[in-house]
């Protein structure tokens, strides 16, 4: 049944009474009513290394495949879905609405309204966190939340120069316009850009900019390796023990994330060379084996109010409580490009008068492994704190044994937009196992010096 609370008293989290840990009694939306969204379950593709099993695959296929999973699975065929809203970091230009595109390859009722969203690597939390508080308010009943990217079908564009004489040639009338415009062709102009992971402002790549993070916070090589190897081993043991199966479908010959390395160890992850922060010498500790490799997939999460899922005998996983994005000023270097949900954090846990140890399970999405190791240190550290967050105290250290216990980026991989759906997936999917009430905290940085933090509630 949908609780429905009055526009007067209402919370945004709108906490069941059975989760006296989520504050009320907050201010309601200004003339709306305030509902329950729910997580309904998840569907994505295997993820898989860019340029390898998923190398002819584009990003429509990607998502298609996972917007079809999830279908199959709660018996959507036909339906007109609410809305959905997903994107990609890397695509086309010709794939203007890749999300409508790929809607309309499903058996998906075509009066489906779709969109992209796009806010880089949390990408996937933004479309789904959006969908949520429209169901909150009653906008929708349903929707579809998602994300798919491929570095393997990554856009070639011709250079500036190129591009100008293309312009000039498309503009010209007459044959001697169009011999004239022909003849300002050089060698040069055959130079393709392909997108890359560097930071425009800085010219830096995002492992770049977390190898200066990771340094500054002194996090050591073999923290990160262990981070690492927790990841695999975490991810592996999910997928012996049959969690994924009703989070992940096949796609071409793929059934699991082919950059999972059950038998990886600390001593193969320690004979790894740097592969960032070649700056710092011998000081340099972030290599291919604690960061994320470039990836290909696709996510997705379908969501909806009470009466919605109960009407078609879906299951309840969870509740998408809140949100808040954040973004630090990292082009001065005053802050890490990926410290942004540590900011974020310290807003979210005040408006729903939490503390951070209060969450049975914390998601923090992989980037790197210094990423997460940098974040938690920020949180502990009573400068950071009082310095950066106006706090008087700090917001404290977590249980390690409650992170990312499914494993995360670092074992299943990183196709950027499709984060999200894969975190949200699997934490409502986990804290539906340890029951009602049960909090979730998801964490996930950005490029642009952005990233979202959110809040999960089981059912
Ligand atoms: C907001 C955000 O999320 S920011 C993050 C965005 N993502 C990124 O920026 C992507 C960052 N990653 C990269 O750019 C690349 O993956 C790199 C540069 C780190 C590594 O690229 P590559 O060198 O091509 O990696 P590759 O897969 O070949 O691995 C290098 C070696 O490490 C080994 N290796 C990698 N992982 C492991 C592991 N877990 N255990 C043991 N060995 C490993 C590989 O086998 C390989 O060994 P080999 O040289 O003997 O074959």
């Amino acid at each position: 049944m949908t609780e429905k609370t009055s526009p007067t008293s209402a919370n945004i989290s709108a906490a069941p009474q059975d989760s006296p840990r989520i504050a009320s009694g907050q201010p309601a939306i200004a003339g709306g009513e305030v509902r329950q969204a729910v997580i309904i379950g998840g569907n994505r593709t295997p993820f898989a290394r860019s340029h390898g099993a998923y190398a002819q695959a584009t990003n429509k296929d990607l998502l298609t495949s996972a917007l079809n999973g999830l279908i199959a699975r709660f018996g959507l065929q036909g339906e007109r879905i609410g809305e959905v809203a997903a994107g990609a970091v890397i695509k086309h230009s010709k794939d203007f609405n890749l999300t409508r595109e790929s809607v309309l390859g499903t058996s998906l009722d075509p009066a489906t309204p779709a969109h992209e969203v796009q806010i880089a690597c949390a990408t996937g939390m933004e479309a789904i966190g959006g969908l949520a508080n429209k169901i909150r308010l009653g906008q929708l009943d349903s929707a579809i939340g998602g994300g798919v990217d491929s570095i393997s079908d990554a856009p070639i564009v011709f250079n500036d120069a190129a591009r100008a004489v293309l312009m000039e040639l498309n503009r010209a009338r007459t044959t001697q316009d169009r011999i004239k415009a022909v003849l300002k062709f050089r060698p040069g102009h055959l130079a393709p850009e392909a997108p890359g992971t560097e930071e425009p402002r800085t010219g830096l790549s995002m492992g770049e900019h977390q190898a200066r993070t990771t340094h500054q916070w002194g996090i050591t090589r073999q923290a990160q390796d262990e981070l690492a190897l927790a990841s695999h081993h975490h991810l592996a043991a999910a997928y012996d023990r049959g969690f994924f199966d009703d989070l992940v479908t096949p796609f071409g010959t793929l059934t699991r994330d082919n950059n999972l390395r059950a038998d990886t160890t600390l001593e193969k992850l320690g004979k790894l060379k740097p592969a960032f922060g070649r700056d710092l010498g011998d000081e340099a500790t972030m290599t291919a084996g604690n960061s994320t490799p470039l990836t290909d997939g696709a996510s997705t999460v379908l969501l909806g109010s009470e009466e919605w899922a109960a009407e078609r005998g879906l299951p309840v996983l969870a509740d998408f409580v809140d949100f808040e994005t954040g973004a630090v000023d990292f082009v001065d270097g005053k802050e890490g490009l990926l410290m942004a949900p540590a900011y974020a954090l310290s807003r979210l846990l005040q408006r729903q008068g939490l503390s951070l140890q209060d969450f049975d399970y914390y998601e923090i999405h992989e980037a790197f492994a210094g990423t997460v190791l940098s974040t938690l240190k920020a949180w502990e550290d009573e400068d950071f704190c009082r310095d950066q967050l106006g706090l008087d105290a700090p917001l404290g250290a977590i249980d390690r044994s409650k992170l990312n216990v499914n494993g995360s980026s670092l074992a299943a991989g990183h196709p950027f937009a499709a984060t999200g759906g894969r975190i949200t997936a699997t934490l409502a999917t986990m804290l539906h196992e340890k029951g009602p009430g049960s909090l979730g905290l998801i964490s996930v940085c950005a490029a642009g010096g952005q990233g979202i933090v959110a809040i999960v509630r089981g059912r």
